[in-house]
């Protein structure tokens, strides 16, 4: 009882506002800080239907979140448990990058391209520093503030929360920045995995759309390699052996350069080292910043002169929350994800398809192009590189109250 009224007060400090969207795990509304007027987003997380709730690795987790600062990751400030959710209180921020790139009316300059890589580099190689990977690295999931800094934000959170019954499934979206090691099936993935990601947004800054659009693992390998080129043993010598390595026919590499028509050399031989197969040999995101593209001419422009997406609508009374059902305010955004493969690469040429399995997740939307064998998701990952996950004893509400204290997650009454 004691610890119910404790959370109904710390709830209280946030006032919430409209909705703003919603994710894998739930919704998020704007809301301000009653504390310092500050405008916040709040992730509302549903724990009732988990039925092991909130377990122990979850709020260790979180609490490293909380102490994952840099101007490059969006500020996680706050956690608490209300009526059966779990809140997440992040710093507010403006746009995204993928509202961004999908706006028609922006025309990005060869200087806002490095400027957005760069603050994506700068936040990955922090991550990367910290032995943490983000792992689902998309544009949607990287935040852009009023004064144009862009941040890592939306770790996925299913690293935390992850259940086999999910009903969300968002998580497809991410097919098209997945490395070739993760489609493989690695189990021992390290920091190369968001490089790939940040390649493929890099590519997609170039083209304006997502550079490979694979409808399923399988075919994601297939418009990787004939984009690429297939990888040879000698090139990976470590891919044959890959839990779910297939062979594929050999298709020749085309000069990047055919695909990136008016990308600089800079930026094709960064693109090159970002795409590079074997993750042992790809360049890292701290190699990646130091790379002459990013003091040749043009230099990255300011964040605060950088092209911004036309706000959002003001929202109605009716978008506010009542509780349940809220309306969610930008539709749009998600038109974006069930886009039928656009002008991608044809060359799935693979010789054997693979046995799709795994069909549990079942919220999938008309004309959703999902992909039933992807793993769960897994997005901030704060085990040591290349280790697995461990076991994730689950703890009773007896024993909550008891770990929130422990983990220090602010459930004290605020002063
Ligand atoms: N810190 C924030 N500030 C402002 N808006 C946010 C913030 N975090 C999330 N949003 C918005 O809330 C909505 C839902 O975000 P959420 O991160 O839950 O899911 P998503 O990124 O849309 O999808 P997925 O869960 O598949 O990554 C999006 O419109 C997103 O832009």
């Amino acid at each position: 009882m004691a610890e119910l009224d404790l959370s109904k007060k710390v709830a209280d400090r946030y006032l919430k506002r409209e909705v703003l969207g919603e994710g894998t795990y739930g919704v998020v509304y704007k809301a301000i800080d009653t504390e310092t007027g500050q405008t916040v987003a709040i992730k509302k997380i549903r724990l009732g239907k988990q039925k092991e709730g909130v377990n122990f690795t979850a709020l260790r987790e979180i609490k490293l979140l909380k102490e994952l600062k840099s101007p490059h990751i969006i500020e996680l400030i706050d956690a608490f448990p209300h009526k059966g959710n779990l809140h997440l209180v992040f710093e507010f921020m403006e746009t995204d990058l993928e509202a961004v790139i999908r706006d028609r009316n922006i025309f990005l300059s060869p200087g806002d391209i490095k400027s957005f890589l760069q603050m994506t580099l700068k936040g990955l190689a922090f991550c990367h520093k910290k032995w943490v990977l983000h792992r689902d690295m998309k544009p949607n999931n990287l935040l852009i503030g009023s004064n144009g800094q862009l941040k890592l934000a939306d770790f996925g959170l299913a690293r935390i929360f992850g259940s086999p019954d999910r009903r969300f499934t968002h998580q497809v979206f991410a097919r098209w920045y997945r490395a070739p090691e993760l489609l493989f099936g690695t189990k021992q993935y390290g920091s190369g995995v968001d490089v790939w990601a940040a390649a493929c947004i890099f590519a997609e800054l170039l083209l304006r759309r997502p550079f490979l659009q694979g409808s399923s693992d399988i075919d994601q390998l297939g418009k990787i390699f004939a984009a690429l080129g297939t990888p040879s043993p000698s090139q990976w010598p470590d891919m044959v052996y890959l839990p779910d390595y297939v062979e594929y026919q050999y298709v020749p590499a085309p000069p990047l350069r055919s695909l990136f028509p008016v990308a600089s050399d800079d930026a094709l031989d960064l693109l090159s080292k970002m795409f590079t197969y074997d993750p042992k040999v790809r360049i890292s995101a701290q190699q990646a910043l130091e790379h002459r593209y990013f003091t040749s001419a043009p230099l990255p422009t300011d964040p605060d002169k950088l092209p911004r997406p036309a706000p959002k609508r003001e929202p109605k009374a009716s978008d506010f929350d009542s509780h349940e059902g809220p309306t969610v305010l930008s539709p749009p955004r998600k038109s974006r994800r069930v886009m039928p493969g656009r002008d991608g690469f044809e060359g799935n040429s693979l010789q054997r398809d693979k046995v799709e399995d795994n069909v549990g997740n079942s919220r999938q939307s008309a004309g959703d192009n999902t992909g039933k064998n992807d793993p769960a998701p897994m997005s901030l990952d704060f085990s040591v590189f290349g280790l697995k996950p461990p076991n994730r004893p689950t703890i009773n509400s007896a024993d909550r109250s008891h770990l929130k204290r422990k983990l220090d997650l602010e459930f004290q009454q605020p002063e």
